[in-house]
């Protein structure tokens, strides 16, 4: 089975009920794994831990994920991306799956913003972005509901994540270990 890693920072829980869904979804056909960034492991403004820079080497996918700040993703998130530079040079991450996960308190306030951050990064490092497949305004279950075909533009209201945004996002968990077992196995069958 194809190992996914989905690395995130949360502050009040919303990205992280996003992180679980996505989780749910890819191990339907993949082993998960999934890593909160907690603000701990930044030192001087450098993300520093050894174990999960390993684990996200050897995966064979990878899924970003950060609440949307002021139009972008958390100075958090921003710290574990600058520190993954020293990856950049070495193309470790060269060639992987990657897909990212945002949220918002409004509809459309710039969640998009974060999601191309994080198709940037997937870029620079060459690895191959994987967005959505679901058409909004025409899924029988409304998924993609906000019509954001780059990842997940979740929108969360006192606290709770949109359920509709959590469906779409165990959906693009599913997509991700779908397409990493195609690329592992390329004669595997799509499932729905
Ligand atoms: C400093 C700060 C900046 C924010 N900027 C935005 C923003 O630009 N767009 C938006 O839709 N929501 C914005 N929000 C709202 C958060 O994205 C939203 O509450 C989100 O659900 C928080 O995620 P979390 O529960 O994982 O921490 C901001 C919140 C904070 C604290």
């Amino acid at each position: 089975m194809p190992s996914i890693v989905i690395i995130y920072h949360s502050a009040s829980g919303t990205t992280a009920q996003l992180a679980e869904a996505i989780f749910a979804g890819a191990q339907e056909l993949a082993t998960p794994s999934i890593y909160r960034i907690s603000g701990a492991e930044i030192i001087a403004g450098r993300f520093i831990d050894e174990a999960i820079w390993a684990q996200l080497d050897q995966a064979d996918a990878i899924i970003f994920g950060s609440p949307t700040y002021m139009g972008g993703p958390s100075a958090q998130f921003k710290a574990f991306a600058d520190a993954s530079g020293e990856r950049w040079s070495q193309r470790t991450w060269a060639n992987k799956i990657a897909a990212g996960f945002t949220i918002g308190t409004l509809a459309n306030s710039d969640q998009s913003s974060t999601l191309l951050y994080f198709s940037v990064l997937a870029s620079q490092h060459g690895m191959l972005w994987c967005g959505l497949d679901i058409p909004g305004g025409y899924d029988e279950q409304g998924r993609n509901r906000l019509g954001t075909q780059l990842g997940i533009a979740a929108q969360s209201s006192d606290g709770q994540v949109n359920p509709i945004d959590l469906m779409t996002a165990h959906y693009l968990g599913k997509r991700v270990a779908q397409i990493a077992l195609k690329m592992s196995h390329p004669s595997s069958k799509d499932t729905p």
